[in-house]
């Protein structure tokens, strides 16, 4: 079966060619509703917002408060706040329900395994790792889950979802567990099977389990001072049935998939001295897989380069560095893999140097520039910025609706 998620741009092109805004915004609470798909080629830089925004307005003139535009606010929302807060974005944004020390920095084996018992949680993450994506209201279930009944400090969590979605970026997956937690939130998430059940097909529906019960019920259990019941026993603190695996129709779990701080494969080599001496190089990095830019000389090198600074906090799915190395081969056959001393190192005798600016690169990358400045016959060097679709704002602004009060598309 051809994967989900190819990392081309033709494929990002297919699935932009395919949105339909209008069928999106009725239906996409639901697991089987218009979605896009389009988050793997946003992350990876296959897409642009902008991009994204202009080709579906030429379809059809979307108008601001259009759902999508909103739903495609939200993702510059985060980035907004990204910048604003660099990497205080890995602490609670403010106290949530209980003090942080409250939750657990482990993930349960259960849950690790699709072994919970509740049948929403269980195919949560199978689907994480069969496919490397999930609708975005199972996410927010599996994040709800995890923080609010089994007490899983939403960081543990956060990363933990972040290495195995195709669209993993720390600005939407880490602000949307805290908003989930509500550490970032003015209120938590909470969800109950009456909420699956209406928003997801009948394997995912989970009657007589921990989430089969009232709003009140499950707003006690997350503020509570004792830990809710944990795992497969088949109860909750409260009696209420959890769900047992030897009952589950999904059967005794799987093993999780390994989560690596270097590729797994061997399409990586060391950095090359000898093969940019005196040219133009273009770096190609996991976050701009996209087309490398016009006008670069004839005799410019493309390399798709590595970063070990970029991946040693947040490890990926051999199925995400699949994706990675797939998208690089389709723009160079030199993959390198080193540190940001090691590629400076090689590219001292380069011409000059160029990549694309994306926050999840850009401080290995400005190491990379510092050391080449720093030594003799340093390459000129060049960092392009993707075109912002809205308007930046310069203020950090602490809700989504201060910021979309102050922005506005920006064609
Ligand atoms: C716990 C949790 C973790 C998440 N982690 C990530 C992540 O790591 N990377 C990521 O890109 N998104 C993340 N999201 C946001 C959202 O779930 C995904 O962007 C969306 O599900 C991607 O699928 P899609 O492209 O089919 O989205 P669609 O619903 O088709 O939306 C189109 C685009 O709009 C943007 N968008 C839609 N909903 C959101 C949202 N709630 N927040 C931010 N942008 C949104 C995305 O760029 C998306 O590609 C997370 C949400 C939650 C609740």
């Amino acid at each position: 079966m051809p994967p989900l998620f190819e990392p081309t741009r033709q494929a990002a092109l297919t699935r932009l060619a395919a949105v339909q805004p209008d069928a999106y915004a009725r239906t996409r609470n639901a697991l089987d509703g218009a979605v896009t798909g389009l988050s793997p080629y946003l992350t990876h830089g296959l897409l642009s917002l902008r991009e994204v925004y202009a080709a579906v307005h030429a379809r059809q003139p979307l108008d601001a408060k259009h759902k999508f535009v909103f739903e495609l606010g939200w993702r510059a929302y985060y980035r907004h706040v990204w910048a604003h807060l660099g990497p205080g974005l890995h602490q609670s944004l403010h106290p949530g329900l209980l003090p942080d020390a409250a939750y657990v920095a482990q993930m349960p084996a259960d849950v690790l395994e699709a072994r919970s018992g509740v049948a929403a949680i269980d195919l949560a993450v199978r689907t994480l790792y069969t496919t490397g994506y999930l609708h975005n209201h199972a996410r927010m279930w599996l994040a709800s889950y995890l923080v609010h009944l089994r007490r899983v400090h939403w960081h543990t969590a956060a990363q933990w979802m972040l290495g195995h979605l195709l669209d993993g970026d720390v600005a939407s997956n880490h602000l949307s567990w805290q908003w989930v937690a509500g550490t970032g939130s003015t209120k938590p998430y909470l969800f109950n099977a009456d909420n699956v059940a209406k928003y997801a097909p009948a394997p995912w529906h989970s009657p007589g389990t921990v989430i089969d019960t009232s709003y009140e019920a499950l707003d006690l259990l997350a503020r509570s001072a004792s830990a809710p019941g944990h795992g497969v026993d088949g109860r909750a603190a409260d009696g209420c049935a959890q769900g047992r695996a030897d009952d589950h129709p999904m059967g005794a779990g799987l093993s999780p998939p390994a989560l690596l701080a270097t590729p797994p494969d061997a399409l990586w080599s060391p950095p090359d001295a000898s093969a940019v001496a005196g040219r133009d190089v273009w770096l190609q990095h996991p976050w701009s897989l996209g087309a490398v830019p016009q006008g670069l000389g004839d005799d410019a090198l493309v390399v798709g380069v590595g970063l070990a600074e970029c991946h040693a906090q947040t490890p990926w799915s051999t199925r995400r560095w699949d994706f990675v190395g797939a998208g690089l081969q389709a723009q160079t056959s030199a993959l390198w893999w080193a540190t940001a001393p090691q590629l400076a190192e090689a590219l001292r005798g380069a011409r000059a140097v160029g990549w694309q600016a994306e926050p999840h690169a850009d401080a290995a990358l400005a190491s990379v520039q510092a050391l080449l400045a720093a030594g003799k016959g340093a390459a000129v060097i060049t960092a392009h910025a993707v075109p912002c679709l809205f308007e930046p704002v310069p203020k950090h602004c602490q809700s989504f609706a201060q910021w979309w009060r102050q922005t506005r598309i920006a064609l």
